[in-house]
């Protein structure tokens, strides 16, 4: 099933994290984690991913959804910092769109 929401959500939050960027970093996460450079904001995205294998290896699935979306999140932190459009991500999923992972990796050789 689609969610129509879906886009405009991670567009939204996209823009909050962009607008974070040079902002005080005691009053703003996202501020204070891009002041630490892209690399610290790589190493949360992989704690919070590793947190979210934890959940969905246990199986809890309101804690799974809880810890996806912080690893959007960090995700999208992790892209600002290195100045990666979401626009970017999104445009290389359409462009897969329609062609298997199967037939993709055959033809890699
Ligand atoms: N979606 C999020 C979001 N998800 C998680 N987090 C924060 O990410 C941090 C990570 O939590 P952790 O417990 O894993 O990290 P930690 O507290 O450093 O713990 P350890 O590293 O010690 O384990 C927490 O402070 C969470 O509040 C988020 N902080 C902000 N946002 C979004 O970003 C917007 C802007 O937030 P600010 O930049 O804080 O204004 C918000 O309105 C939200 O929409």
């Amino acid at each position: 099933m689609t969610n129509p929401s879906v886009p405009h959500t991670l567009d939204r939050l996209a823009a909050t994290i962009a607008a974070r960027k040079g902002a005080d970093p005691e009053s703003s996460w996202t501020a204070k984690l891009l002041a630490k450079g892209p690399e610290k904001c790589a190493e949360k995205f992989g704690e919070e991913a590793i947190e979210a294998i934890i959940e969905a290896v246990k199986g809890d699935r309101a804690k799974l959804a809880s810890e996806a979306a912080d690893v959007l999140y960090h995700l999208l932190v992790m892209l600002a910092a290195r100045d990666v459009p979401l626009a970017d991500v999104l445009a290389e999923l359409d462009r897969r769109d329609g062609t298997s992972g199967i037939v993709e990796k055959a033809a890699r050789g």
